[in-house]
């Protein structure tokens, strides 16, 4: 059975942010992510968590400078020290909001660019990561962005978040699988499914093309939860959607995976 979490970033946003983990808990989550926790103190969020009988899952390293095009700084060369900075932050909340995995962004490639540069750099500071990491049982996991949503990203196809993987070769560093830039990239979900599965440390759904509730468009998610069933899932399923109204009246399409 599927273990749905509900991304805060996305979902109960007609609220202000610290009331959305009351409003995932009333709607029947135990699981949450959101994108950055880093704007409130570790203690304050994992207050809320408890309080309202929620597991923080996942949540993603600083994005560095949003407003100047920045999407991470981890894959920036000369930009190591920020970087590394970021990751131990990261770290420190993550054990603070006990959650099992984070997403290391990788960054923007400039326009002209020397791609390899910016994948080697993404490597190391992605090994440095992972060693400060290990000790406390904490994944790391790297997504792949569509350009529909962030142009030039370092990390586009599945294929490349998996050769990244493969390049970094630690085991607690995985693919986070987010259906819907799969979609948008590279298609046949089930065939990549199966074959990237060992590697997949956690996953994110959203309709195609409209970003929305995972019940429209060009993807079918029940064939897809149980395709994840069949071969063993252990992990979370982020609904990483921009709901079509009000959060809570999309959720029907939850009802049959609903945790007895
Ligand atoms: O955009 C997405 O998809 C994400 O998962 C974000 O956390 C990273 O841009
Ligand atoms: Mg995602």
């Amino acid at each position: 059975m599927p273990k749905f979490a509900a991304n805060l970033t996305m979902m109960f946003a007609d609220r202000p942010f610290l009331e959305r983990f009351k409003a995932a808990a009333d709607a029947g989550f135990r699981y949450v992510e959101y994108l950055w926790p880093y704007d409130y103190p570790a203690a304050e969020l994992k207050a809320l968590l408890d309080k309202h009988g929620l597991k923080q899952v996942l949540f993603n390293s600083a994005a560095g400078d949003t407003k100047n095009g920045e999407w991470g700084l981890t894959a920036l060369p000369g930009r190591e020290s920020e970087a590394r900075r970021d990751i131990d932050q990261a770290l420190e909340y993550a054990i603070a909001l006990e959650c099992p995995t984070v997403h290391i962004m990788a960054g923007v490639v400039p326009a002209g660019a020397d791609r390899n540069a910016y994948l080697n750099t993404y490597i190391d500071n992605v090994r440095y990561a992972s060693e400060r990491f290990r000790p406390h049982g904490i994944h790391i996991v790297l997504e792949a962005l569509s350009p529909q949503v962030k142009p030039n990203y370092l990390l586009k196809s599945q294929y490349d978040t998996l050769a990244a993987v493969e390049a970094i070769d630690r085991d607690n560093v995985r693919i986070q699988f987010d259906y819907y830039h799969a979609q948008n990239v590279d298609g046949q979900l089930s065939a990549m499914t199966k074959a990237m599965f060992a590697r997949i440390g956690h996953i994110q759904i959203a309709s195609v093309p409209d970003r929305h509730e995972p019940d429209e468009g060009e993807v079918n998610y029940p064939y897809i939860f149980a395709l994840l069933d069949e071969l063993g899932y252990a992990g979370y399923i982020g609904c990483e959607y921009n709901p079509r109204g009000k959060t809570e009246d999309g959720l029907g399409w939850l009802a049959a995976y609903r945790e007895k």
